[in-house]
């Protein structure tokens, strides 16, 4: 295989690493990269490998891509399929989804489209072509993964992994006495993920009544369909299923939609991504009690409690009902007990902020480490690929903490949200607490002013950073609006730089473009002992002086 092709089939989570992986392997490399890891991979004989992952979802996958780079020896042991959650029922066929109704969406947008000169008639879709570009693309992905792995010499053992003890793990399948066994590792990592969580009183058939694991198969388009949860996957679901003409109820706990977000951006979110499309809500409710129906036969029956006062309040009928309340960790049976630890009352395995676990004590378990989902730290998967990569750097003795406040978040409707840090209600509630409550401000800009989201005609959307104007600290960015998800990196990047606004706001961003969004947003910010810049929206030109140079 040449190192072009090893790239393309490695490229996942921003890592390309199998070509690199494989030049690491020459002879001259690849001894200094054991140098850089020689501390770790003293195993060397006495255990079978430098490091076992246990588990290969995005974060094992990460984890292993970069201890082979650092010269360990590494074996993953999979118990089901290779990709875990984000590639197979997850990130990857969901945002094919999104993609696929995205365009439906748009091209039945017919008011948009005039108002470009662009008429387009009849717009139809094939449900099940959709549903086989999701399974596809997961599929071929899982491919790559496998491939990816197997290039750069990692051994891939099936089975449901559990601890012995220190630096033991045993594997088996059900139903297979061929497949199996026990491996010794230097250090072991725990990337077992989660699964979907469904609150008591709701049985789920996987065909009226399901989670995200069987609306991502997209096997049926309701007409109407409830939906248990306003979070991410609630979002994404909604744009999907509104998208291919379903009508969506949401039945969320909180008083207000999307309580996970900030409130000013979800208050905007909900104004584009719900109120005009065919969407209603009940809000401080729970889906206390849900009965499966019968496809064109019979509707589920959701009856809905009150949030505080626990009564029974309101019972709907729809024709499916999609849970949507949150991903609980999948971490039974991994026999924590044997190395003096256990998981948390919700399930997750308790770890310091070296991804290290921690016994019942609260002290580290040597050699035994957790990433990802299953440890409940930040259940994204590219917070699980870099929580494996930082634990690979403690393995390999470069100490390192992942700053978790840096990394990005993203909900992928249309038009998208994301952020980055704290929301403006966390952040004023964190500096009353710290005693700088007084230097908070915000700054904002709109998709209104931005030529480039004028020029596609998709001018709903806003920015809005929270930062300290004492410092120029940057507490959280968020944003709503077109390619948010693609936008937010200059601020994670920021924030994960240690970059204050004074160090950003001079920065040059293209024009016309998206970007200058978040330009203008560190431009707006005041910052004390920073000089303020004169921005092209406020500032009247003087005459004769075009108005880009009066930004310049
Ligand atoms: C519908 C949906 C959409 C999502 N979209 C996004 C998105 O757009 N962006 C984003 O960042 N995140 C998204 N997520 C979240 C993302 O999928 C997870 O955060 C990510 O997959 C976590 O990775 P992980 O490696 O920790 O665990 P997982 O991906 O869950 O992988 C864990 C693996 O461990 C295996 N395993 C478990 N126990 C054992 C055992 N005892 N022995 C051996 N193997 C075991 C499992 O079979 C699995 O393959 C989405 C999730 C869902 C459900
Ligand atoms: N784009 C992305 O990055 C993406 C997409 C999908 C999923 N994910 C990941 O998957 C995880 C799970 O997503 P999710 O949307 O299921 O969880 P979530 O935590 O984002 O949202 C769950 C929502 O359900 C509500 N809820 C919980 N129990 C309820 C009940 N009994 N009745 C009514 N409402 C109830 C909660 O108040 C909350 O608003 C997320 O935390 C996220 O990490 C990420």
């Amino acid at each position: 295989m040449s190192g072009r092709q090893s790239l393309r089939q490695g490229q996942f989570l921003g890592q390309s690493l199998p070509c690199a992986v494989l030049e690491a392997r020459s002879v001259k490399s690849r001894t200094r990269q054991i140098k850089l890891c020689a501390q770790a991979a003293k195993a060397g004989g006495k255990y079978d490998y430098d490091l076992l992952i246990i588990g290969c979802g995005v974060g094992g996958h990460g984890a292993a891509l970069h201890a082979v780079e650092s010269g360990l020896k590494v074996a993953v042991v999979e118990g089901h399929d290779i990709g875990g959650t984000c590639v197979n029922r997850g990130c990857v066929p969901s945002k094919a989804l999104l993609a696929a109704s995205g365009r439906v969406r748009d091209m039945k947008n017919t008011m948009h489209l005039k108002s470009m000169g662009i008429q387009v008639d009849n717009v139809r879709y094939d449900r099940q072509p959709i549903a086989d570009h999701a399974n596809n693309l997961a599929a071929s992905i899982q491919g790559n993964l496998k491939r990816s792995l197997e290039a750069i010499g990692v051994d891939i053992l099936i089975g449901q992994a559990k601890l012995t003890g220190p630096n033991t793990v045993k594997y088996s399948l059900p139903g297979r006495v061929d497949v199996g066994g026990t491996v010794t590792a230097g250090d072991i990592m725990i990337a077992t993920g989660s699964v979907p969580f469904v609150p008591p009183g709701i049985p789920i058939d996987g065909k009226t009544v399901f989670t995200s694991d069987h609306a991502l198969k997209l096997e049926w388009v309701p007409d109407w369909v409830a939906i248990i949860g306003s979070g991410y996957i609630g979002l994404e679901f909604s744009d999907v299923y509104t998208a291919l003409g379903s009508e969506v109820t949401f039945i969320e706990a909180v008083d207000n939609l999307m309580p996970g977000f900030d409130k000013e951006i979800a208050r905007l979110a909900q104004r584009v991504l719900i109120n005009p499309r065919k969407i209603d809500w009940h809000t401080g409710v729970l889906a206390s009690k849900v009965t499966p129906g019968v496809p064109g036969v019979k509707p589920v029956e959701i009856e809905l409690t009150d949030f505080k006062t626990k009564e029974v309040v309101d019972k709907l009928e729809v024709d499916a009902c999609l849970v949507a309340t949150g991903r609980a960790p999948y971490t039974q049976g991994l026999n924590l007990a044997s190395v003096g630890a256990e998981v948390d009352r919700r399930g997750f395995v308790p770890v310091n902020e070296r991804m290290q676990v921690l016994d019942t004590k609260g002290k580290v378990v040597p050699h035994l480490y957790c990433i990802g989902d299953a440890n409940g730290k930040y259940m994204l998967a590219h917070a699980a690929s870099a929580q494996g990569i930082s634990a690979v750097e403690n393995i390999c003795e470069r100490p390192h903490v992942l700053n978790h406040a840096s990394v990005p978040a993203a909900c992928f409707t249309h038009p998208e949200v994301s952020f980055v840090g704290m929301t403006e209600e966390a952040a004023r509630e964190a500096a009353e607490k710290a005693g700088y409550g007084d230097k908070v401000s915000i700054s904002k800009t709109s998709f209104k002013a931005n030529s480039k989201a004028l020029a596609e005609g998709e001018g709903d959307g806003m920015a809005k950073m929270i930062y300290r104007r004492d410092t120029g600290e940057i507490l959280g960015v968020h944003i709503f609006g077109l390619h948010a998800a693609d936008l937010i990196h200059e601020a994670s990047n920021a924030i994960s730089m240690g970059s204050s606004i004074g160090d950003i706001k001079f920065n040059v961003h293209a024009h016309p473009t998206l970007s200058e969004v978040l330009d203008e947003l560190f431009k707006q910010a005041h910052v004390e002992g920073i000089p303020d810049i004169a921005l092209q929206s406020k500032v009247k030109p003087e005459k004769g002086v075009k108005r880009e140079a009066v930004a310049a």
